[in-house]
């Protein structure tokens, strides 16, 4: 049967980036969502002037691109939690991750964000974390970020960076955090990953 669009975004890894460099990995992947096959990737253009977190979570892995340019900052000792609904998609992002050289600050988890956001403590023993990056499903953006104030996941400072707030878009999520007295919230605008779409970021302090 026909490849999938994530197994031919790995071959193009493993084909064009160098074992153990992060940023030849972001460049592979770059390169062939412009010129071979678009993916929904964050893309290079979407950045935020880089945090200092040491413990993060991302909400949306798909094939690790986001994962690699984050985990590629983070200190030593720092750690990036990553959930990925889909199977497939999980098991390219793991090579993705290894490929880049990444695996030792960065654990993958197959499966939904509301089972495993409850679970953050007992099973990860993290407490609170400093960066939230949501690029999951758009209509699991605010139960999910409700949940984790919920769990107490958010301290005061707490970055929470949503990815599509215009493509596809988040509505309701937008809604909350810039109207809710909990949180400064500002808009990065950018376009849809390599595309002249609009899109952009929102990054929204958490205020305890
Ligand atoms: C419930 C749960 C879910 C997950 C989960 N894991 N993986 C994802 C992927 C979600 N991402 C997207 O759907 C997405 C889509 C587009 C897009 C597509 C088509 C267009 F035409 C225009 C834009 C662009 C993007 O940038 C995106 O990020 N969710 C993980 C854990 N728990
Ligand atoms: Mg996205």
């Amino acid at each position: 049967t026909r490849s999938t669009r994530p197994q031919r975004l790995l071959k193009a890894v493993q084909k064009n980036a160098t074992r153990g460099d992060p940023q030849s990995v972001i460049s592979a992947i770059d390169h062939f969502c412009r010129h071979s096959e678009w993916a929904m990737n964050i893309g290079d253009e979407k950045v935020v002037n880089e945090l200092n977190p040491e413990k993060v979570l991302e909400l949306g892995t798909y094939c690790g691109y986001s994962t690699v340019r984050i985990a590629r900052l983070l200190p030593p000792g720092a750690r990036l939690i990553t959930l990925e609904f889909n199977g497939d998609y999980a098991a390219i992002a793991r090579q993705v991750i290894a490929w880049a050289g990444l695996e030792d600050k960065v654990q993958l988890v197959e499966g939904a964000s509301e089972d495993w956001i409850p679970r953050m403590k007992e099973h990860f023993g993290i407490e609170t974390f400093d960066l939230v990056f949501l690029d999951h499903w758009k209509d699991r953006y605010l139960p999910d970020t409700k949940l984790m104030e919920d769990c107490g996941l958010l301290r005061k400072g707490t970055v929470l960076l949503a990815d599509n707030v215009i493509c596809p878009g988040v509505p309701d999520y937008l809604q909350y955090v810039r109207n809710s007295l909990s949180y400064k919230s500002c808009y990065f605008k950018s376009h849809l990953e390599y595309t002249k779409a609009e899109d952009g970021l929102e990054k929204s302090v958490f205020l305890g």
